[in-house]
């Protein structure tokens, strides 16, 4: 299906993650006017008139946001607006700073487009999707996460390394959270067709060890360089494209998960109207607990903002 052309994606909070969006909807070719939007409008001019030196590779332009109203109009609505970890703090001490962030950009956008699909990244992540889709009053399926995209971009990293395969071919997701109760499910893990623990590098490996530093990776390379953007510009551009082109694409967000009532991470098709469904995973005994224990640790969170 054509993209429609151009496709208005704001992206609220033009911070490193913001920016570096914006660069990968640009370097993606997208046929997007990137919208930036930030309570320091001083920053998102700077990024715009930096952004714009790039766009010639593309059919995308960017600007600033004229006003908040215009941002609630967007097709695509990202959310990167918020606080970030310090070193060794988890993404669930985020919480009660973000949500008053969130609370502050979903007012100011009022009314919303009813089509807007909203892209959650700012953490914590299934949080913030829940409070988000209650605020906006959208439905469900057009109110998603990042999720766990970025820490599985990780581990098909890994695998693939172990495995000298591309990434492309590894189909192994981490699941549940994207913060410390996530998990691996090594189990429905594939590589060309084959089970992932069938190969003989994985016969004798330390799953264990390679699931611990998956979800440490943040952590490093927030200890070494204060914040991390890359991965997480190329998993956004990813899902806009997915949305824009209406691709169908498989990608492990945050979605709302009836079965879990409650936003959690897992493997969904995103379309044109956002998350079309979710492909439930076949996790064995130990994986289902830990993925139990995810939702809990989320729900045991997310009351507090019903
Ligand atoms: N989901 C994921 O996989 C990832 C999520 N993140 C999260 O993304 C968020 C942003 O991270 P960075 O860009 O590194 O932080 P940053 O500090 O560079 O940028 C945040 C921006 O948000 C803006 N902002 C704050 N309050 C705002 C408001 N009310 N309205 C509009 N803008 C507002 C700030 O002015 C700033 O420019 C953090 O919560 C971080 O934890 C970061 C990396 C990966
Ligand atoms: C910061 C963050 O959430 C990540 O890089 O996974």
């Amino acid at each position: 299906m054509p993209a429609p052309t151009p496709a208005k994606i704001a992206i609220i909070g033009s911070g490193a993650v913001g920016s570096t969006i914006a660069f990968s909807l640009i370097m993606n070719r997208l046929p997007a006017e990137i919208i930036l939007s930030d309570i320091d409008t001083r920053r998102a001019g700077g990024e715009a008139l930096d952004l714009s030196d790039a766009t010639f590779v593309s059919s995308s332009s960017v600007r600033v946001a004229k006003n908040q109203q215009e941002v609630g109009q967007c097709d695509i609505i990202v959310i990167t607006a918020g606080a970030k970890q310090k070193p060794g703090e988890s993404r669930a001490n985020l919480i009660d700073r973000n949500y008053h962030i969130m609370q502050s950009v979903i007012k100011g956008m009022q009314p919303i487009n009813p089509n807007a699909k909203i892209i959650i990244v700012a953490n914590p992540v299934e949080i913030l999707c829940h409070i988000a889709q209650k605020l906006s009053g959208l439905p469900r399926n057009q109110v998603f996460g990042s999720g766990t995209f970025l820490d599985s971009a990780r581990l098909r990293l890994s695998v693939a390394e172990m495995l000298n395969v591309h990434e492309s071919s590894v189909h192994c997701y981490v699941v549940g959270e994207h913060g410390d109760n996530q998990l691996v499910a090594w189990s429905a893990g594939r590589v060309g067709g084959a089970p992932l623990l069938s190969f003989d590098q994985f016969k004798n490996a330390d799953l264990a060890h390679i699931a611990h530093e998956v979800a440490r990776k943040a952590y490093e390379i927030i200890d070494r360089k204060g914040a991390t953007y890359y991965g997480i510009g190329a998993c956004v551009a990813s899902l806009a494209e997915s949305v824009l082109y209406h691709s169908r694409r498989v990608f492990p967000i945050s979605c709302y998960n009836p079965e879990s009532e409650c936003y959690v991470s897992v493997p969904a098709v995103l379309g044109n109207d956002g998350v079309q469904h979710a492909v439930q995973l076949p996790l064995d005994d130990k994986e289902k607990a830990a993925f139990d224990e995810a939702v809990k640790s989320i729900k045991s969170i997310t009351e507090k903002y019903n």
